[in-house]
C-alpha cells in the first residue's frame, strides 16, 4: 500500500484472513481479554465477546461486573467469565419534608461499578490474553448524574467506573498486545482529558498498538471540536488522532475511515442495516478477534471493518435493511468469511 487513501477490496482483505493451521489448539488462535458491559449495557458484553470467537479467536474471557457475568453466561456457554469485584455508590437523598441542613441521609445501592481492586483481579488474565478490548458498554455514568446530591456530599459521591477505568489505563500504558479503545473506553479518555477535575493529572499515553473505534461523536469528543467539522472533513480527523492518540483509528459511519496516520483506507462495504444499536460492539468483537490470531493493529481494523460491513450486507440481502438485529450479525459473520474463502 502507499500513502494515498484507497478504497478497501475484497481480493486484497482476502490476503489479510489469518491462516488456520490444523496442527493447532485453542490457544494457537489467541486468547482475548473483553473488558465490557455494566448495568444498562449486558448485550454489549455479549456481542462482542461472541463477534471474536465467530472470526477465529480461540478462547474469550469476559472481565465484567458479576450481574454482567450470569446475565451473559445464561445466553452463551461459550465464553469464560472473570468476575470483577464492585462496590456499592453512596448517595445522598434529600428529605423534602424536613429542613435541608438534616435533610440528607447517605445510601447505598448496587449499580454495579466495579471496584478499583478489580484492578489487581486482571494482572494475572493481562499477562495471558494476547489482545484486550476495553470499552464496549462499559457505561461512564456517575452517581452525581444519576442521583441528587450537594456540594457538601460531592466528596463521599463515587465515581462510577472513573477510578477503575483511570488505573486500568495506567496498567495499559505499558502493555506490548493490541488494545482495542471502544465506546465508553473513549469516553472516559475524552472526559479525563477535557473535562475531568483531575485533568491537570497527567493521561497515561495509549499502549504502543492501540486501536480506536470512534463513531463520529466519540471523535469530536475526544479531539474537542464540533462534529460537523468531523463529518465534513473524516479522513483529515481520522489521520489527526491516529497523530496524537498514536493509535490506529477506525473512524466509524457509512464509509467508515481506517488510518495509522500513514497509511488510510476507506471501506466499501455495509448498509443502513448497521444503524442499529449494539452493532458498534459486534465490530469491536472482530476486529479483537483478528488481532488475537496475530493480525496487525492496522490489518485486523481494515479486515474487521471490511468483514462486518460485508455481513450487514449478506443479513440485509435475506432479513431487509429494516429487519437487521446487531445480534443477527453474530449469525451472518460465517457467510461473510465464507465468501471472502470463496473468492
Ligand atoms: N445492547 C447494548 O448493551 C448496547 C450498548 N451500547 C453501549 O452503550 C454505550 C453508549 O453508547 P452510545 O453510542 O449509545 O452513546 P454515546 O456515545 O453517548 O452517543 C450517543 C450520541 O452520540 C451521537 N451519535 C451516535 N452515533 C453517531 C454517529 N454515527 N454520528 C454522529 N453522532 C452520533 C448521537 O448524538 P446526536 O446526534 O443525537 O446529538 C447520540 O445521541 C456504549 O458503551 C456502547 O457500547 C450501545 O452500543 C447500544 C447497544
Ligand atoms: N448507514 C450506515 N452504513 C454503513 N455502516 C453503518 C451505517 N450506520 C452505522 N454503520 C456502522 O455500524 C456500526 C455502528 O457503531 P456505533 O455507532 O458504535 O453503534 P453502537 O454503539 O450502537 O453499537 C459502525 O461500524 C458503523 O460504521
Amino acid at each position: 500500500m502507499d500513502g494515498k487513501m484507497k478504497t478497501l477490496t475484497q481480493e486484497y482483505i482476502k490476503t489479510l484472513l489469518p491462516n488456520r493451521p490444523q496442527d493447532s489448539h485453542k490457544l494457537s488462535f489467541g486468547h482475548v481479554l473483553n473488558i465490557a458491559g455494566s448495568l444498562h449495557y449486558r448485550g454489549a458484553a455479549y456481542l462482542s465477546s461472541i463477534a471474536a470467537m465467530r472470526v477465529g479467536a480461540g478462547y474469550v474471557t469476559l472481565a465484567s461486573s458479576p450481574g454482567v457475568c450470569q446475565s451473559v453466561s445464561t445466553l452463551t456457554p461459550n465464553i469464560v467469565m472473570h468476575p470483577l469485584l464492585t462496590r456499592p455508590i453512596i448517595y445522598a437523598e434529600i428529605n423534602p419534608n424536613v429542613e435541608e441542613s438534616v435533610s440528607i441521609e447517605l445510601q447505598s445501592i448496587d449499580t454495579e461499578s466495579i471496584d478499583e481492586k478489580a484492578l489487581l483481579q486482571l494482572d494475572d488474565k493481562l499477562k495471558q490474553a494476547n489482545v484486550i478490548s476495553v470499552g464496549s458498554g462499559l457505561s461512564i455514568a456517575q452517581s452525581k448524574d444519576q442521583f441528587t446530591v450537594t456540594m457538601a456530599t460531592e466528596d463521599v459521591i463515587a465515581e462510577g467506573n472513573h477510578g477503575f477505568f483511570f488505573g486500568l489505563l495506567a496498567k495499559l500504558h505499558t502493555c506490548q498486545q493490541s488494545v482495542i479503545f471502544d465506546a465508553d473506553a473513549l469516553n472516559f479518555i475524552s472526559h479525563l482529558l477535557h473535562h475531568s477535575k483531575n485533568s491537570h493529572q497527567s493521561i497515561p499515553s495509549l499502549p504502543i498498538k492501540s486501536i480506536i473505534t470512534p463513531h463520529p461523536k466519540e471523535l469530536a469528543r475526544l479531539l474537542n471540536i464540533d462534529v460537523n467539522d468531523i463529518q465534513n472533513n473524516r479522513a483529515h480527523y481520522a489521520k489527526i488522532a491516529a497523530k496524537q492518540f498514536g493509535a490506529t483509528v477506525v473512524l466509524k459511519g457509512k464509509n467508515s475511515i481506517i488510518t495509522d496516520g500513514e497509511y488510510t483506507l476507506i471501506n466499501p462495504t455495509g448498509n443502513s442495516a448497521l444503524a442499529k444499536a449494539g452493532s458498534g460492539d459486534v465490530l469491536t468483537g472482530i476486529i479483537s478477534g483478528f488481532c488475537a490470531q496475530g493480525v496487525s493493529p492496522l490489518n485486523a481494523a481494515c479486515l474487521g471493518v471490511y468483514l462486518h460491513g460485508l455481513t450487514g450486507d449478506l443479513a440485509a440481502k435475506e432479513l431487509s435493511e429494516y429487519s437487521v438485529l446487531a445480534s443477527d450479525l453474530l449469525d451472518y459473520i460465517p457467510k461473510a468469511i465464507k465468501q471472502l474463502l470463496r473468492q
